[in-house]
């Protein structure tokens, strides 16, 4: 994901989708775009990628944040995906945050959402490819900033609802790290600089109904809500509602993450539970013990919409990444670094390249 807001606009396509929907964004058509010449330029990881089979649903493991034990190691080596229960964040908070974003990026006219700020939709992040339109829409906010969501009435509400929730997911992302770093035996330095819980970045997405899902399935092209990548973050935490749509590569497969029963936007504290994954800080810190799982999204069908509410933790921008016995297969490198060789990598190549661009010679 990314670590800025980025362009709303994607320069692509003039033909839009036909939507009936005054709320819906101009998403290219997908089948015009195909016309286009370099269209089918993939190279050979995004292709075996697109190819890869769909495997069915992947079971994930539930991490108790209260209690973690040898499960949150076994969590984060074996998939680096898991399910996470007794958070603590109120259930009647996250519902009325999933209700507001309903509101607002579902049922909001086009124009009138595009003119708030860290609004997007189309590109969701400067470390995804930036060749294909991704068919969501959301909201960027950059926590740490002393007006991290800077909109006016009438979506005020929204603005004090996901700041609260951001406080939350930075106690949940403070727990959690605490008891990774705790498994890896990093010291109490490492402990602080790789997790800036307070820095990190909130997304609420909105995969609307995608016209052209359905009369393309098979096509080798087809749409997706949020095409494959790993996170830049050393954690993600994701709540989302009960739609689905959210897809791990596993064994070479494309494998479904169910919606955890009374998940997301549910109301019940009790059998709540986030989704966390790890990203490629966390890999690298773990020397490639732990994964940073690719993971994508497919487009939501013609009558669905999906909701999701992203958190994303990073490292001190200054905090050089080493593993423990500095056995690692990356040079050391600072958050900072990281970032800026991915935007160059993007504005290059249109790809993020990753923790590949920092292997020792
Ligand atoms: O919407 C989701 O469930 C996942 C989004 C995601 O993978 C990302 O923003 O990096
Ligand atoms: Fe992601």
């Amino acid at each position: 994901m990314a670590t800025a807001a980025e362009s709303s606009t994607p320069a692509m396509s003039t033909v839009t989708a036909a939507s009936a929907d005054p709320s819906c964004p101009p998403f290219p058509l997908l089948e015009e775009e195909d016309d286009k010449e370099g269209r089918h330029e993939h190279d050979e990881q995004q292709q075996q990628e697109e190819e890869a089979p769909h495997g069915g649903e992947m079971e994930l493991p539930t991490v108790d944040l209260e209690a973690p034990g040898d499960a949150l190691a076994a969590a984060c080596r074996r998939l680096g995906m898991f399910r996470l229960a007794n958070h603590g964040v109120p259930g009647d908070l996250s519902a009325r945050l999933f209700a507001l974003a309903r509101d607002i990026l579902g049922r909001t006219p086009f124009q009138e959402k595009q003119a708030q700020p860290g609004y997007f939709w189309g590109t969701p992040a400067l470390t995804l490819r930036v060749k294909d339109v991704n068919w969501v829409e959301g909201f960027h906010v950059a926590l740490g900033q002393q007006r991290p969501l800077d909109v006016g009435p009438p979506f005020s509400e929204f603005r004090d609802v996901v700041s609260e929730y951001g406080e939350h997911m930075a106690r949940v992302a403070r727990k959690l790290f605490d008891a990774m770093s705790a498994a890896l035996g990093l010291d109490a330095a490492q402990t602080t600089s790789y997790l800036a819980e307070r820095d990190g970045t909130l997304r609420v997405y909105r995969y609307p109904p995608c016209t052209s899902a359905s009369s393309s399935r098979g096509h080798r092209h087809r749409h997706l809500g949020m095409e494959a990548h790993t996170d830049s973050s050393v954690l993600s935490i994701i709540n989302q509602d009960l739609v689905g749509g959210l897809q791990v590569l596993h064994d070479g497969q494309w494998r479904d993450v169910a919606p955890a029963a009374g998940g997301g936007a549910g109301n019940n504290e009790d059998t709540d539970l986030l989704l966390v994954n790890l990203g490629d800080m966390a890999q690298a810190i773990s020397g490639d013990a732990w994964r940073s799982v690719r993971h994508r999204v497919a487009a939501s069908g013609a009558d669905a919409e999906r909701l999701s509410i992203c958190y994303f933790g990073f490292p001190r921008e200054d905090a050089v990444l080493t593993c423990r016995g500095g056995s690692s297969r990356y040079m050391p490198f600072s958050y900072a670094q990281f970032r800026e060789q991915v935007q160059a990598d993007i504005k290059a190549t249109g790809s993020k390249v990753g923790l590949q661009r920092f292997l020792r010679q």
